[in-house]
């Protein structure tokens, strides 16, 4: 069965104001097709596997049975900062975007203060770039922003490349994470090689799901937070169930955005309580598959959808049968 959802979003978030998607319910439950409108087929197929994983597989044990989780505070004014962070379901540590396009250094000052009086002093306040910014620049906004913050946690992608990472890591105190640099890289390991980031961001559907993250995990050998791709609770539940799964965890993680959606595809959403999410797996309904039912709410999008599906499918059957392996277990499941 597929089922394309679609919600406007609480706040804007990455120049979004809804998010869409496709579920797909396998033998082993429901998984997630989400990759957003600038991914192109080719990328997207890392998605598709994560989301057959989910559906066809399941995922690996869980070592612990709650994962603690930032609040994501997307680049809004300080007042709504604040309140989304009151209203977090006691996260302890918050994700506060910076560096949008038409924003000032004032404005984030003014939103990492609001946070921090938000949070109180004992929380963490790690800052998102998503690589806007030039070395520099980096440097010298993180002065201002480590100050406004209180002490930051760390600082996500501030430079779009790898050797900006190195550098801007060589020049501040505030540890650096890679995000861009390993979900869209060629090769995820050029971070490491560079000595570009003290930790690393995983999610699991532009990495091809949560056993490719666990390997990738493994051979990088850095701190890992995983976070989400802003996706309903079917796909948030494949990070939760990485974060569950990896052998250490010491951060955060970004799981905490059905916050961000105004409708998600299940009853109970994965949402924090005391700062942490209850590892586990909700299960759409009728009810709320008929609420967030894209066929119904925008035609064009739901009809967007099962043409890139249909289309990513067949990219990777191609490529299976080009390999030379068995076609899939279950040929055309899913669109
Ligand atoms: O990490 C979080 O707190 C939430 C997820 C998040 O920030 C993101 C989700 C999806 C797309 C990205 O632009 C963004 C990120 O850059 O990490
Ligand atoms: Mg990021």
């Amino acid at each position: 069965m597929v089922h394309v959802y679609s919600t406007p979003l609480t706040t804007r978030f990455r120049g979004l104001d809804a998010r869409d998607g496709v579920l797909l319910e396998g033998e082993a439950g429901w998984g997630e097709f989400s990759p957003f409108w600038d991914y192109d087929d080719a990328e997207a197929l890392a998605w598709w596997r994560a989301a057959r994983e989910a559906a066809d597989e399941g995922w690996p044990a869980a070592v612990r049975t709650r994962v603690p989780v930032n609040v994501t505070v997307p680049a809004t004014d300080p007042e709504r900062a604040r309140s989304i962070v009151l209203a977090s379901g006691g996260c302890r540590t918050a994700k506060v975007k910076v560096a949008e396009r038409g924003q000032t250094l004032s404005d984030e000052i003014a939103r990492l203060e609001a946070v921090r009086d938000a949070l109180g002093p004992g929380g963490s306040i790690r800052v998102d770039a998503n690589g806007a910014w030039g070395v520099d620049e980096a440097v010298e906004r993180l002065v201002h922003l480590d100050r406004a913050a209180g002490g930051l946690e760390y600082v996500e992608q501030p430079c779009a490349d790898v050797a900006g990472l190195a550098a801007v890591r060589r020049r501040t105190h505030v540890p650096v994470a890679a995000d861009e640099s390993v979900r869209r890289a060629e090769d995820p390991f050029e971070v490491v090689r560079q000595d570009a980031a003290d930790i690393i961001v995983l999610k699991v559907q532009p990495l091809g799901g949560v056993r490719a993250c666990l390997e990738l995990a493994e051979q990088v050998g850095l701190p890992v937070v995983v976070s989400s791709a802003l996706e309903s609770s079917v796909g948030l539940a494949a990070g939760v169930a990485l974060a569950a799964a990896l052998p250490r965890l010491d951060h955060a993680c970004g799981l905490a955005t059905s916050q961000l959606l105004a409708h998600d595809v299940v009853p109970e959403p994965l949402l924090p309580v005391d700062g942490d999410i209850l590892v586990g797996r909700p299960v759409p309904t009728a009810a709320t598959l008929a609420a967030t039912d894209a066929r119904r709410l925008s035609p064009d999008v739901a009809a967007r959808w099962l043409e890139r599906v249909s289309r990513v499918e067949a990219l990777a059957a191609g490529i299976r049968s080009s390999r030379g392996t068995s076609t899939t277990r279950r040929d055309g499941a899913g669109a």
